[in-house]
């Protein structure tokens, strides 16, 4: 059995919206297995992007706690927290949220300027587009590099993000909802990548949808039901 890489532990999240408390997770519990992809799915509104969040920092939760590799990161100061996403996370999303100025080639490189700061950037220059370059030809954009994110397709976009969030060499992937935009050849084009990082490179993937097809692409499944975490049968996902 692979450790644990990730884990959250009696996490709760409760919204408010003027003197409404909405509690969208009571109480949630996983485990992220080294080198596995999971995918998280449960109806719309049940909390699948606020658990991604708070597992991948972006947001805290109310109580409870977040553990990578056995340490505490839900009570890193924003700094730190910043700083551990640029390095171990890969991040995409349902809209991409690539830099609208920026070329393909810019936007990968956008992380590697974050994470080493604009002097130490320019002294690695080389060898960082060189990774930059390597990384766009692998997810298919070769001919792309120089494409603003309005000259490229949705399925480009996404891959461009993908290219992106593995810049700086992380060992997760988070992805919410990742080909929510895209259609279903793009869609598969997108996940068949996914996969194949998985597969060959290793990386732990967790993957939010709500499309039953696609999570059965992943290794295990997991529905969020009323704010928990509920494993699923085998066989319950492959009837989906
Ligand atoms: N920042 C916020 N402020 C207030 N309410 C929020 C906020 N973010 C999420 N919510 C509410 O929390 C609930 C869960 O939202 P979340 O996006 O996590 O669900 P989801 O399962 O990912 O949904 P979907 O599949 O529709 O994207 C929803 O009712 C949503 O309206």
């Amino acid at each position: 059995m692979a450790p644990t890489v990730l884990a959250a532990r009696g996490v709760t999240k409760t919204y408010r919206k003027g003197a409404v408390a909405v509690p969208v997770l009571r109480g949630a519990d996983i485990d992220v297995a080294e080198g596995e992809m999971l995918a998280i799915v449960g109806q719309s509104g049940s909390g699948k992007s606020t658990l991604l969040h708070v597992l991948g920092t972006l947001d805290r939760p109310d109580e409870g706690e977040v553990l990578y590799r056995g340490q505490r990161i839900d009570t890193l100061s924003r700094r730190r927290r910043d700083a551990f996403r640029n390095t171990e996370l890969g991040m995409i999303f349902q809209s991409y949220h690539l830099l609208p100025e920026l070329t393909a080639l810019e936007n990968v490189l956008a992380p590697a300027m974050i994470r080493y700061g604009v002097f130490a950037y320019l002294g690695k220059r080389r060898q960082l587009r060189e990774r930059a370059t390597a990384l766009l030809e692998r997810v298919g954009l070769g001919h792309r590099m120089t494409h603003k994110p309005r000259e490229l397709s949705g399925g480009e976009m996404q891959r461009t993000a993908i290219a992106r969030a593995l810049m700086n060499e992380p060992r997760l992937l988070l992805a919410d909802e990742p080909t929510g935009n895209l259609d279903p050849t793009s869609g598969d084009g997108v996940l068949e990548l996914m996969r194949g990082l998985n597969q060959t490179d290793g990386l732990t993937v967790i993957m939010v949808t709500h499309d039953r097809a696609i999570a059965a692409l992943a290794d295990r499944t997991v529905t969020l039901v009323e704010g928990r975490v509920a494993e699923e049968a085998e066989g319950l996902r492959v009837q989906g």
